[in-house]
Formats: structure tokens, C-alpha cells, sequence
């Protein structure tokens, strides 16, 4: 018997903008004609249409250059389209208070870059804007959860290697308790033991507090270990949305060269 969220990733769809029958009420994310033009004139990203469901964990993937972080950091609006619109939970993201947006929505990117001070003052930092200072006991807990011991807490984020900073960067987000979570290559610097952990880490946010992923990542592999469903960008525009094990069926010659490759 599908669940709703089976039913309702089964409905993921490149929708049809003039159609807003076809407007899933359970999307996370309603990206509409979302379009980016480089100041030299260049498409970067080609008039996305997508819906994501909340609950989902979804993978993005394409080929180096294809518009995969541009598509991310619309989402956190790290930058505004001049065209399309971006809905999270119905909002259109421009209306919304851009800090209350990057709280609900964390981002964590490729090379992340630590704030001055400790890795404890790094993952209280959130919170405290807020006027919570997270106890030594909710630190630990988050730094665990990006597989990483508390003897990280005092150690200054300048002293961190890149796969450690992904960590705490991660815990850091965490600590916002986000509804929503973009992750660029979140494990791109990590090793095959250390990913591992992040990705159990991943799926049991997911399925325990409902938290919507959206991960952008090279390899085919963790995609298809982590994700629910598969977009795959090329050249700007959204070629394909597949389940994990259709990959296969990707029809698009370019996507199909993509994932032959890299399979
Ligand atoms: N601020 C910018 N100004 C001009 N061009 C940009 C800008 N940001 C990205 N681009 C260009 O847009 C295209 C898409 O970049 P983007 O980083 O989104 O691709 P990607 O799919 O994430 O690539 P990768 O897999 O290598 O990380 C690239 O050709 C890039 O050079």
C-alpha cells in the first residue's frame, strides 16, 4: 500500500507552469520558470519548473558547469532570479524575511567556511542570534550527528581539516533545526567511512523529523543509496526526473553519457 509521500513522489513532475492544477499542495519547493543569465550575457539556468515534495530527499545531478549550486543557492536566495519565482510552503521566497528563510532552508556548501572561534562557538552561533545558547550536552549531540567526537568542541575552526569543517558545518546548520536542507557535495572532501555516517545521518533526519534534503553530488553511487528521486540538469535545463534504479532509462543523450560515465 503507498504511503501519501510514495503517492506524492510518484506525482513529481517538470510541471506545466500554466497548469496550476497540476501544483502539488504538498511541495516543499514550487520553482516556476526559475532563470539565471550570467552578466556576459550567458543561460546559466533555462527556465526551471520543479515541485518538491516535503519529506523528500531529492538528487541533483549533471555535469560539471550544468547550473546544479546555482539551482541551490536560488533556493536560499543567495541570489534573485530577475526571472521565475521560487514558492516554499506556498510563500513566495522574495516575501519572506531572509534570515527566517536561511533558518528554515540551511545550505551547507562545498568548501565551508568556519567562522572565527571554536567548533562549539560555531554550532552555538545560530541559535544564539536567536537568543539560545545551546548547552555542552546539545553541542555534543550535534557534532555526533556529523560524525564527529566532542573532543571537536574546543578546537578552533582555522584548524580543521576541509572533510572536519563539512562536519561542523553541518552541525552548525543543524543546530537551526531547518526545515529544509541544501547540501552542495556535502561529503565531497570526506572519507568512504566518514560518508557513510553522514549519509546514515542524512536519511534519518529525513524519515525521523521529515526534513526535506536536497543534495547535489558527483557521485551516482550515494544518490542512488540516498536519494528518493533524481533530477538531472544539463546545460541549464532539467532533462530528467527519475526514481534511483531508473537511472538507466535516462532517455536525454547527455544525461545518458553523464551516467554511464560516472556509474
Ligand atoms: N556568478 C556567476 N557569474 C557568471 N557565471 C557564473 C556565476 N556562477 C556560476 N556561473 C557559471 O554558471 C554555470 C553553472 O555553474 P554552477 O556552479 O551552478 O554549476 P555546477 O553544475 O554546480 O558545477 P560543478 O559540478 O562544477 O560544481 C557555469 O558555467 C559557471 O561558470
Amino acid at each position: 500500500m503507498p504511503s501519501d509521500l510514495d503517492e506524492c513522489r510518484e506525482h513529481l513532475l517538470v510541471v506545466d507552469v500554466n497548469d496550476q492544477n497540476k501544483i502539488d499542495k504538498s511541495s516543499k519547493f514550487q520553482i516556476r520558470n526559475l532563470t539565471k543569465v550570467s552578466n556576459a550575457g550567458v543561460p546559466i539556468l533555462k527556465g526551471i519548473d520543479l515541485d518538491v515534495p516535503e519529506g523528500m530527499i531529492l538528487g541533483v545531478v549533471g555535469p560539471s558547469g550544468s547550473g546544479k549550486s546555482t539551482l541551490l543557492r536560488a533556493l536560499n536566495r543567495l541570489w534573485e532570479p530577475p526571472f521565475g519565482t521560487v514558492f516554499l510552503d506556498h510563500n513566495d521566497i522574495c516575501d519572506l524575511d531572509v534570515l527566517s528563510l536561511r533558518r528554515k532552508v540551511g545550505m551547507l556548501f562545498q568548501l565551508p567556511a568556519l567562522f572565527e572561534g571554536t567548533v562549539a562557538d560555531n554550532v552555538r552561533y545560530g541559535p544564539q542570534l536567536r537568543g539560545k545558547k545551546l548547552t555542552d550536552e546539545e553541542v555534543r549531540k550535534l557534532l555526533i550527528t556529523a560524525d564527529l567526537d566532542a573532543s571537536f568542541m574546543n578546537k578552533k575552526g582555522s584548524e580543521l581539516s576541509v572533510g572536519q569543517a563539512q562536519r561542523v558545518a553541518l552541525a552548525r546548520t543543524l543546530a537551526n533545526s531547518p526545515e529544509v536542507l541544501l547540501l552542495d557535495e556535502p561529503t565531497s572532501a570526506l572519507d568512504p567511512i566518514s560518508t557513510e555516517n553522514i549519509e546514515d545521518a542524512l536519511v534519518k533526519l529525513n524519515k525521523n523529523s521529515g526534513m526535506t534534503v536536497i543534495i547535489v553530488s558527483h557521485s551516482i553511487k550515494q544518490i542512488q543509496r540516498i536519494a528518493d528521486l533524481v533530477c538531472l540538469l544539463v546545460d541549464g535545463q532539467i532533462v530528467e526526473v527519475l526514481k534511483p534504479h531508473q537511472l538507466s532509462q535516462a532517455t536525454h543523450p547527455m544525461a545518458q553519457r553523464f551516467l554511464q560515465i560516472s556509474s
